[in-house]
């Protein structure tokens, strides 16, 4: 394959995302404040913990980048904590963190570090200083790279306004999560009419060659994004010493009063250049002479463009060309009645068939697969909406520039990554940067390419895909996340079989069960295996069985289960007998770490536990991709090297106690009535003098608990490895370690 010779991975090694002392975090755009606590007690390490757990709504401050972002690292060797607030002078939800811990510290709880590090300065900054009040709309304090401009009086018309620019805005004080995503970036340069008043005044004025004007729809404020962040205090000393002044023109020319409040330099590829996304191949200058192709297509004579085709909420602007299938642009996916076999359609060319064959026939040497090709073609100012292309196509779905250079961004949740993309480039998308990052270009004139402002010029790009045609339909399984989800709803036989079915039984089962003390002796085994101050996840935990066990071991236990009866016995007086002499009750019976939630979406932080253990949970979940998201969130939350524990009853038993004899089954639980009181019993079935209840289960055969692991594929940079596996007890058990995906693992 002499065309992967030139193939470079776009990013060098990662170094750990999670570490705090790396300055380009992928994990926060902002600059971040950095907390560092030792000697933490199990309450407060839970503590932070929890008050780490995301706030139900965005963070009216920082949007999407919200204290989600926080980060809790574990320095296990010397037990320190090092907690990473993303913004926290400036943000309402991290200065709600940042008090909370200040009490905390207040009252014994938690101590600096006393090696005078900077992360003890800077942790000494954010705890001992009087924190700044809480922003309002209008008063804001000044973090690097912002301003708050009391100041304006123009108006930009909606109709300029083309897309979100959102790295630009990242921090917008004061916007709920709607108006954020309502905020649309337009170009000065693009615009004409009433319009060059202000393109000509602000040019003139603030002297800059290129700058972008940001416009919330419904909010009277304007955003301003300059180059580099000089120009910004540049811009901000004009406005402050009132040279900066708009003309009778720019006044007469927009009617409504706007303010501006952000000054912000525009992001630059390197910010981005640690992030490193699986799956991501560049070569640069792959095709070397594209000058026939981009001709081709940007003379008058090329009049193949499809005219007006229809996306979410409009048309699509720039000029597409589809040859083989139809993108269509409202599901993202294949228009298959317009295949190429209905004459309507030209088919890929071959053989110098066109003039611009030769770009194609290069790409099929390497990637004979390919049968669909989109040409897309962009004025500068144009660009092409955040999205992941359907699974109707393949992968690798690749694509290559022509003319003009710009900044293709990918997003998945907080991550960013800027790819810059110049003539002859080719870009190859598979795994974690097909499925799980969205792709866009920015509509805009001007990119930010280390530190040097590239002005866009027509680009024309050729996006190469394998459509897969009805017939052939059925793909290979990814972690696609919109699709998956929609197959992880709670199906009924779970909400009754299961959720209700332990709300009702849960008096009876924490008495006959979790007061016998009999825990499985596999997962014994592996708490007794973890380290100290290892935080553990008991997902479906159920009444609380394992904390005790977890606690005893120096761990800290984080319960979650879907019924809330069975919560509400969490650390209840009862449980196993032998375990209630050996830990302190109070520091945790009093206030259980646990959360009713789901298994398939865990309240839990992304890589933030060191281990997990999931007993007699999977036998719950009624189909695979339920079993595949379960396991699936277990990894998003495990940190890179945590481990995980996994069990569930297995269709072979030993001994006639009990016996399956389909994996799916309704196992009844016999219940006596005076554990129902005020319940109700219209679910169970009078069995004599007991009320019997159906438990759904779906049991496990010999291989199939791997199976789900394997499905698991990428989360996060992260996969499953298998440590162990095998039957104990009526059960099959599965050790599964988190481990880091490099990104030649995928290329
Ligand atoms: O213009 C490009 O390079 C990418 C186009 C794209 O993502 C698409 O057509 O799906
Ligand atoms: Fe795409």
């Amino acid at each position: 394959m002499a065309e992967h010779r030139s193939i470079t991975l776009l990013a060098p090694p990662p170094s750990p995302p999670y570490s705090p002392m790396n300055p380009h975090s992928p994990y926060s755009t902002t600059s971040p404040t950095y907390i560092s606590v030792q000697k933490l007690s199990a309450v407060d390490h839970l503590e932070i913990f929890l008050l780490s757990l995301p706030p139900s709504a965005p963070c009216s401050c920082c949007g999407e980048s919200s204290v989600e972002e926080l980060k809790i690292f574990h320095k296990k060797n010397n037990k320190s904590v090092v907690i990473e607030l993303p913004h926290a002078m400036n943000c309402v939800n991290c200065r709600a963190i940042c008090d909370r811990l200040k009490e905390v510290k207040s009252a014994g709880g938690l101590e600096g570090r006393t090696d005078g590090s900077p992360l003890k300065w800077r942790y000494l900054a954010s705890m001992t200083q009087a924190l700044p009040p809480a922003p309002t709309t209008t008063t804001t304090s000044n973090p690097p790279h912002f301003f708050n401009l009391p100041w304006s009086k123009f108006n930009l018309l909606p109709k300029f306004i083309a897309s979100l620019v959102p790295t630009n805005v990242i921090q917008l004080k004061g916007l709920t999560g709607q108006a954020y995503n309502a905020l649309s970036a337009c170009d000065v340069t693009t615009f004409s009419g009433e319009l060059t008043g202000l393109k000509r005044s602000l040019k003139i004025l603030l002297q800059l060659p290129f700058y972008q004007v940001f416009v919330p729809q419904r909010l009277d404020k304007v955003f301003l994004a300059l180059p580099n962040i000089q120009e910004c205090e540049r811009v901000k000393k004009m406005i402050d010493d009132g040279v900066l002044k708009l003309n009778d023109e720019l006044e007469s020319s927009f009617v409504r009063e706007r303010e501006i409040i952000e000054i912000k330099a525009m992001e630059d590829t390197e910010s981005t250049k640690d992030v490193v996304i699986p799956g991501l191949t560049v070569v640069r200058k792959y095709v070397e002479d594209t000058s026939t192709a981009f001709n081709y297509f940007t003379s008058p004579s090329c009049t193949a463009w499809f005219s007006q085709q229809r996306k979410r909420g409009g048309v699509v602007s720039r000029k597409v060309i589809h040859y083989g299938y139809v993108f269509d642009y409202v599901t993202n996916d294949i228009l298959r009645e317009y295949q190429q076999e209905d004459g309507v359609l030209e088919g890929l060319p071959e053989n110098d068939q066109t003039p611009w064959s030769y770009v194609t026939d290069k790409i099929r040497n390497t990637y004979p697969d390919i049968n669909q090709c989109t040409v897309n073609s962009y004025l500068p100012g144009q660009g092409i909406g955040h999205h992941v292309d359907a699974t109707g196509f393949g992968e690798p779905l690749i694509s290559v520039s022509l003319g003009g250079s710009i900044v293709m961004e990918f997003r998945k949740g907080p991550f960013r990554k800027f790819v810059f993309l110049e003539d002859g480039d080719l870009m190859s998308l598979e795994g974690a940067a097909r499925w799980e990052w969205s792709h866009g270009i920015n509509s805009r004139m001007t990119d930010l390419v280390n530190n040097k402002i590239v002005k866009r010029e027509r680009r024309v790009s050729l996006t190469y895909r394998i459509a897969v045609t009805k017939e052939k339909e059925v793909m290979p399984f990814r972690p696609y996340v919109a699709k998956v989800e929609d197959a992880v709803k709670t199906p009924v036989v779970e909400l009754e079989g299961v959720r209700e079915f332990y709300n009702k039984v849960a008096e009876q089962w924490h008495h006959t069960r979790s007061k016998r003390g009999i825990l499985w002796p596999r997962c014994v085994e592996f708490l007794n295996g973890l380290e100290p101050y290892s935080i553990v996840a008991d997902v479906g935990c159920g009444d609380g069985k394992y904390l005790p066990a977890i606690f005893k071991n120096g761990c800290f236990g984080v319960g979650c289960d879907i019924s809330v009866e069975l919560l509400k016995l969490c650390g209840k007086s009862g449980g196993p007998d032998v375990m209630q002499q050996e830990y302190d009750k109070t520091s945790w019976a009093e206030r259980p770490e646990v959360a009713a939630a789901d298994c398939l979406r865990l309240p839990l932080r992304t890589s933030s536990c060191d281990a997990a253990i999931c007993i007699a949970v999977m036998h719950h979940l009624s189909t695979l991709p339920r079993r595949v998201k379960c396991l699936t969130e277990i990894l998003r939350i495990l940190r890179v090297g945590g481990r995980a524990d996994v069990q569930a009853w297995a269709l072979e038993q030993e001994g006639g106690k009990r016996r399956f004899d389909d994996q799916e089954v309704y196992v009844p639980f016999k219940v006596q009535p005076k554990y129902l009181e005020g319940k109700g019993s219209e679910l169970g079935e009078d069995d004599g003098d007991l009320i019997s209840f159906d438990r759904y289960c779906h049991v496990y055969t010999e291989g199939e608990l791997e199976k789900v692991v394997e499905d698991v594929g990428i989360v996060d940079g992260k996969r499953w490895e298998v440590e162990g596996k095998g039957w104990d007890a009526g059960n099959w058990w599965v050790r599964i370690r988190c481990v880091e995906v490099k990104a030649k693992d995928c290329s």
